[in-house]
């Protein structure tokens, strides 16, 4: 059998990092390297599957050039400025990384494509396959309906969001734009209030909802005359991105640098 990969879950005691703990512990292809996360988080010092009543014998550290140490991937999701932390840290070490946070600036991005000349990265904002498959039908669609239709990209997540619109929004917006050949940064409407005017043509409108427990909703709407085309993607469990998040450190195994996404991962480029 060939070895596990290596595996770091940073933000472990988070939502996400819950779900990718799980994801490895089941996984037999993969083991748990370290769990990272903050120098003040009350998990530090603590067995990294205690919130799970199991023993992995992998204590949380905030220690992050312990943590890589003769590890194969890091998988980040947490915040950009975290993130920023670890790529640097990632090149230091050769450690491949999925990057899974979504927030980034610009800058940040520059440098998360500036790193992949190093390592290899899987960047994206969602790492289900449903959303993967419906990048590509979104696009399509802009591009079939590219006279007359209006394009609305609608998302829902839970109250503890911190960033708006969603990456997976942006991402959505990114492909419609694309299918209409425009750049998302010259047709992005990110919020109406008051008179407004008319909706102009070409636009790309954004609306954001925040709520409960809602794990992320995405409509993107074509309205033309007479119809409407809405297509919708819902996550009922965040295990659908874990398992995309690990299915995609498994597809670097034999990479050792570029940027690449879940459309590589999943061969929907
Ligand atoms: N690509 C995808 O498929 C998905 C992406 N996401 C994205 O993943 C990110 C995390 O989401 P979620 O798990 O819900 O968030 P949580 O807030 O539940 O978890 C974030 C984790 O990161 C840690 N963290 C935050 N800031 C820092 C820092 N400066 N240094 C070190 N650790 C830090 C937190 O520690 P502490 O608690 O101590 O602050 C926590 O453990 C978000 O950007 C979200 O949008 C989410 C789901 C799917
Ligand atoms: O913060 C979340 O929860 C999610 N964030 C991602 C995003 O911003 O698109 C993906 C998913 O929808 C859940």
């Amino acid at each position: 059998m060939v070895n596990p990969l290596k595996v770091v879950i940073a933000g472990c005691s988070g939502r996400m990092g819950h779900a990718l703990l799980e994801g490895v512990f089941a996984d037999v292809e993969l083991v748990l390297h370290s769990a990272l996360d903050r120098a003040d988080n009350i998990h530090l010092g603590r067995d990294a599957g205690e919130q799970f009543g199991r023993v992995s014998g992998v204590k949380v550290v905030s220690d992050i050039d312990v943590a890589l140490k003769g590890a194969d991937v890091l998988v980040d999701f947490t915040r950009p400025e975290a993130s920023m932390t670890y790529l640097a840290a990632c090149q230091k070490h050769q450690v491949k990384m999925i990057i899974g946070t979504t927030g980034f600036s610009v800058e940040e991005k520059q440098a998360i494509e500036a790193a992949a000349k190093n390592i290899a990265i899987v960047f994206a904002p969602n790492m289900s396959v449903g959303v993967t498959l419906l990048i590509n039908l979104v696009e399509q669609a802009a591009r079939v309906l590219n006279e007359g239709y209006d394009i609305e990209v609608v998302e829902m997540h839970h109250r503890h969001k911190v960033d708006a619109p969603s990456g997976t929004a942006l991402r959505l917006g990114e492909a419609a734009a694309h299918g209409l050949g425009q750049d998302l940064k010259d047709c992005a409407v990110y919020a109406r209030e008051g008179v407004t005017g008319e909706r102009e043509a070409g636009k790309i409108g954004f609306a954001t909802m925040r709520g409960g427990d809602v794990v992320g909703d995405h409509t993107v709407v074509l309205a033309g005359i007479g119809e409407r085309v809405e297509l919708t993607h819902k996550a009922s469990s965040r295990a659908t991105f874990a398992l995309g998040a690990l299915r995609a450190a498994k597809y670097l195994a034999d990479k050792t640098s570029g940027l690449y996404d879940m459309r590589d991962v999943l061969g929907l480029r």
